[in-house]
């Protein structure tokens, strides 16, 4: 079954709304674990919008003590400043058993694409080296499309993040076949080098089946925002598990 990790990002948003300590990223994390999600996720920016420094170490005890998947995500080349000690430094103190490198720009609303492994592979390689040195698992955020994907083997990559976000607004706009192809050709070049696949952008309950059912071997999806939405009218828990029943059902 392909493992679920919930993006807690958006927690944090609403908490940094009115600069007090509600709501409760630890106690979000907690509750959909208690529901069965297979892990955490968050994605902190520079500007420490949302996820500070604190809360990826509070969630990584979290995850650690609870013997999960805590999957940290951020830009390897994005420089230190107040607040934020930089992607590797994060990584060194919370230790997370996945690190996903994404190529966000610091003013970027949200993660909007994949690296160029063309042009990016060789600064990437040092980076990934020195996260596996801290026995991190290693994915790269990937467009579906990008025909140099297989490079993340050579690059030292686990496995590639294909970002979904293309394929989420394709099926909202009520054909999603050809975004679909390209996610399944992507799985299907990445599997070929020897890299494992994720997934993760705008994944939500009504996209997820259509996504599972077409991309072969997706070992893990990252979900926060449509998931922090649709907990809105039904509950964290409950939406952690109708994830759950989708995941075992795809
Ligand atoms: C890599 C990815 O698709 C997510 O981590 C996304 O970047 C979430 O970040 P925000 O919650 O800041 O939009
Ligand atoms: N890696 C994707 C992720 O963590 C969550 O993305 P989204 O569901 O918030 O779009």
């Amino acid at each position: 079954m392909t493992a679920l990790s919930v993006n807690v990002n958006k927690i944090a948003v609403l908490r940094n709304s009115r600069g007090g300590a509600a709501p409760d990223v630890v106690r979000a994390a907690t509750t959909c674990l208690d529901a069965g999600a297979h892990g955490i996720t968050v994605h902190p920016r520079p500007d420490a919008r949302h996820i500070r420094a604190e809360d990826v170490l509070a969630l990584a005890a979290l995850c650690h003590a609870r013997g999960v998947e805590f999957n940290l995500e951020g830009n390897p080349f994005a420089p230190a400043r107040e607040g934020y000690p930089g992607f590797h430094a994060l990584c060194a103190q919370a230790r997370p058993a996945q690190a996903t490198l994404v190529p966000d720009a610091d003013a970027q609303l949200t993660s909007d694409h994949g690296f160029d492994f063309a042009r990016d592979g060789g600064r990437l390689r040092p980076h990934v080296a020195a996260l596996k040195a801290l026995e991190c698992r290693v994915s790269l955020f990937a467009d579906a499309g990008d025909p140099d994907l297989a490079a993340a083997a050579a690059i030292g990559a686990d496995r590639v993040e294909l970002y979904t976000g293309p394929f989420a607004a394709a099926f909202a706009a009520g054909d999603a076949t050809a975004a679909l192809d390209a996610c399944r050709q992507g799985a299907v070049r990445a599997a070929a080098a020897g890299l494992g696949v994720n997934a993760g952008h705008d994944l939500s309950q009504d996209n997820l089946a259509a996504f599972l059912a077409a991309v072969p071997g997706v070992l893990e999806v990252s979900i926060g925002h449509a998931l922090v939405d649709e907990a809105l009218y039904a509950g964290l828990d409950a939406t952690v598990r109708g994830y759950l029943r989708l995941l075992a059902a795809a």
